[in-house]
């Protein structure tokens, strides 16, 4: 994982890998449509603007804002290596991500964020992309529907006016900054295996974890995605 000048934190390869490859299963808390709508408005209000909610269909949605993969750090790109996809494990249906082509160490891993969740606003894609789309989730099925354009005041990711990062959080690894301007940091607690974290609000200007939406906070919901279909 590494922090990327434009696009928050990325993900980075680590080991060549062959096109086809299984990379990573995205998890988190598996909510539903309306519970996604709340906790996106609610993150937004309190100047969460990176969003961890993939739409799986429409009606199922998976939050990795507090709990999930490393895949939560994977940044999209209009001309991505990697696509999301869904699979049936034992009659269970998992959502991961998959390499498209080769990759080789050190490359920063990207798929399209066509079925994400972005709480209704609209975040200025910086991909680079020949084909860049400008904006991501630009489109998503509810992408029209539900988002609306940030307009005056909106300096997010503005390329003269990139987010602060507090190096304090930098000293060890598993602390992260959110892009809020540098007043959001949240940390990740490895749950020891590697392959899942929590993350927590840390001090300074943070957000206090009873400020994060009581209904998302309290539902007891268990990582991995159980969804249907293959068609997003
Ligand atoms: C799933 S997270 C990816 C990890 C994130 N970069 C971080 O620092 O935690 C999705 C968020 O990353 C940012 N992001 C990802 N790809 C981006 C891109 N191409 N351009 C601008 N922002 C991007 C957006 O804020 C988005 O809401």
């Amino acid at each position: 994982m590494q922090k990327l000048s434009c696009s928050g934190w990325g993900l980075l390869d680590d080991e060549n890998i062959k096109a086809g490859q299984f990379i990573i299963e995205c998890c988190g808390e598996v909510i539903s449509f309306d519970e996604a709508k709340k906790g996106s408005q609610a993150y937004e209000s309190h100047d969460l603007k990176d969003v961890y909610i993939i739409s799986m269909d429409g009606n199922d949605f998976i939050d990795s804002t507090w709990k999930g993969s490393f895949a939560r750090f994977i940044n999209h790109s209009c001309n991505p290596n990697c696509e999301i996809s869904k699979w049936i494990v034992s009659g269970e249906t998992k959502v991961g991500i998959f390499v498209k082509q080769d990759i080789s160490v050190g490359m920063e891993l990207t798929y399209e964020y066509n079925f994400e969740w972005y709480g209704g606003a609209n975040v200025r894609c910086l991909c680079g992309a020949a084909n860049c789309s400008l904006i991501l989730g630009a489109k998503s099925r509810r992408f029209r529907e539900y988002n609306h354009v940030w307009e005056n005041g909106d300096d997010r990711y503005i390329v003269d006016d990139l987010p602060v990062y507090d190096s304090t959080y930098d000293e060890s690894t598993p602390v992260i900054s959110g892009t809020s301007g540098g007043n959001e940091h949240t940390k990740i607690l490895n749950d020891g295996e590697g392959s899942t974290f929590k993350l927590e609000p840390t001090n300074s200007a943070t957000k206090k974890k009873s400020q994060r939406n009581p209904k998302l906070k309290d539902h007891n919901r268990s990582l991995g995605a159980s969804v249907q279909s293959n068609a997003y």
